[in-house]
C-alpha cells in the first residue's frame, strides 16, 4: 500500500500470542488484556533498550472490546479493562515516543466474539483516527473469504479517507487461502501495508518450522510481493517465552531477518531472559530485516535437514554484491553439522574475491577467494547467519 509507511518491515510488540484473550483482571490482573498491561509493555521497550534497537508499534490484539457498541453505535473498549479508553491508552504510548497499534475484523465478529465491523466501517475507521491510531490490524473471522477483496479494500479507503497515516495489516490472504482461494496478491499488495500468508503462531518450535516450511515452500508465489511498503507477515516474534529453546530462538529471528518479515514480539518483557533480549535486540539482524533495498529473502537449498536461505541486501560499496546467507540445521541427531560451500555453488559470482562476517557471533572470516568454500558448524535446530560482501566486477549477479 502506498501510503508512505512501513517502508521497512513494522517493529513493535503485539500482545496475542504470549498474552491471547485473557480478561481475568480479577485473579490475573498483572496478566490481563489491560490499558495496565499495555503501558507497561510501553515503559519496558523505553526502559529495556527495545526502542532504541528500532521497535516502535505496541499493538492492541483481540478482545479489548467491550461485547456491546455504544449507544452511538461506537466501538467501546471493556470499561473495566480500559478504563481511561483508547484515546488515553494512545495518547500515552505517544507520549513516550511510540505508536499505537489496534484490531478489528471484517465480519459480524471478532474471532473472540467481540464486535466486528461489519456494518460500521466508515464509523470505525474514523473513530480509529479520532483515537491517534497508527496502525490497524483486520482480521478475518466470521466473514466469507469471497467477499474480503471487496470489504478489505473498502475499510483501507475509509482508512485513508480518515487523513491520518495508519499501517494497514491484513489478514486477508490467509483466510482465502483457508478457504481454497488463490489470494489475489496485486490488489493485496496495492490496499495492505503488510498481510497474513499463513497459519497462526503458536509457542512451539513445530508451529516455527511449518512456517518456515509454508515460506519456503511457497516462494516463488510469494517474495516477489514484498517490496518497501508492502510486506509478508510469518506473524509474531515467540523468543523469550515457553516453547523455543535458544538455539531455536535464533532460527526465528534470523529466518524473519531473511524474509524482510514484521518484527512484531509477544513475550513478557517483565520476565524475558538476557540471552533471549540479546537476540531480540541484535543489531545486526534487524539491520538485515530492515535493509532498505525491501527484497525478501528465499531458501536457496534445502537436503538432508540442511538449508540454506539467502537475501540480497544493500551492497557496501560500487561493483560489490552484499548478501545475508542463513545455514539452518533442521536436524536433531545431536551433534552440530559441518556445512561447506563456495559462492558459485550458491549462484553467487565473484571474480575478485568476498568478505564473510557472522551476525550472531563475533567472527570475521576475512576476504576468502572465490572458490574458497565457506566452512560452517550448525547446531541442531540451530542455525548460522553470516554477512557475504560479495566483490565482482563482471556487473551482473543474476541471485535469483
Ligand atoms: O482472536 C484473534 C487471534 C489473533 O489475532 C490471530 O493473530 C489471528 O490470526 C486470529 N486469531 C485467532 S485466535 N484466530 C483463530 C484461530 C483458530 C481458530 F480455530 C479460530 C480463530
Amino acid at each position: 500500500l502506498e501510503n508512505g509507511l512501513a517502508r521497512t518491515p513494522p517493529m513493535g510488540w503485539l500482545a496475542w500470542e504470549r498474552f491471547r484473550c485473557n480478561t481475568d483482571c480479577k485473579n490475573d490482573p498483572d496478566n490481563c488484556i489491560s490499558e495496565k498491561l499495555f503501558r507497561t509493555m510501553t515503559d519496558l521497550v523505553i526502559s529495556e533498550g527495545y526502542a532504541a534497537a528500532g521497535y516502535e508499534y505496541i499493538n492492541v490484539d483481540d478482545c479489548w472490546l467491550d461485547f456491546a457498541r455504544s449507544f452511538d453505535g461506537r466501538l467501546q473498549p471493556d470499561a473495566k479493562r480500559f478504563p481511561r479508553g483508547m484515546a488515553d491508552l494512545s495518547a500515552y504510548v505517544h507520549s513516550r515516543g511510540l505508536k499505537f497499534g489496534i484490531y478489528e475484523d471484517y465480519g459480524n465478529f471478532t474471532c473472540a466474539g467481540y464486535p466486528g465491523i461489519l456494518g460500521s466501517l466508515e464509523l470505525d475507521a474514523f473513530t480509529f483516527a479520532e483515537w491517534n491510531v497508527d496502525f490497524v490490524k483486520l482480521d478475518g473471522c466470521y466473514s466469507l473469504p469471497k467477499d474480503m477483496d471487496a470489504g478489505y479494500s473498502e475499510f483501507g479507503y475509509h482508512l485513508n479517507k480518515t487523513g491520518r497515516p495508519m499501517v494497514y495489516s491484513c489478514s486477508w490472504p490467509v483466510y482465502q487461502t483457508y478457504a481454497g482461494l488463490q489470494p489475489n496478491y496485486s490488489a493485496i499488495t496495492q490496499r495492505c501495508n503488510l498481510w497474513r500468508n499463513f497459519d497462526d503462531i503458536q509457542d512451539s518450535w513445530a508451529s516455527v518450522e511449518s512456517i518456515i516450511d509454508y515460506y519456503g515452500d511457497n516462494q516463488d508465489i510469494i517474495a516477489a510481493n514484498a517490496a518497501p511498503g508492502h510486506w509478508n507477515d510469518p506473524d509474531m516474534l515467540i523468543i523469550g517465552n515457553y516453547g523455543l529453546s535458544y538455539e531455536q530462538s535464533k532460527v526465528q529471528m534470523a529466518i524473519w531477518a531473511i524474509l524482510a518479515a514484521p518484527l512484531l514480539m509477544s513475550t513478557d518483557l517483565r520476565t524475558i531472559r538476557p540471552e533471549y533480549k540479546a537476540i531480540l535486540q541484535n543489531k545486526k539482524i534487524i539491520a538485515i530485516d530492515q535493509d532498505k533495498l525491501g527484497i525478501q529473502g528465499r531458501r536457496i537449498y534445502k537436503h538432508k535437514g540442511i538449508e540454506i536461505w539467502a537475501r540480497p541486501v544493500t551492497p557496501i560499496y560500487e561493483n560489490y554484491f552484499s548478501y545475508a546467507l542463513a545455514f539452518v540445521n533442521r536436524r536433531t541427531d545431536g551433534t552440530p553439522s559441518d556445512v561447506a560451500v563456495a559462492l558459485h555453488e550458491m549462484g553467487l559470482l565473484s571474480n575478485t574475491g568476498y568478505r564473510i562476517q557472522d551476525l550472531y557471533e563475533d567472527v570475521d572470516y576475512g576476504v576468502l577467494s572465490p572458490h574458497t568454500k565457506i566452512k560452517v558448524k550448525v547446531n541442531p535446530t540451530g542455525v548460522v547467519i553470516l554477512k557475504a560482501d560479495v566483490q565482482q566486477n563482471l556487473n551482473k549477479q543474476n541471485f535469483y
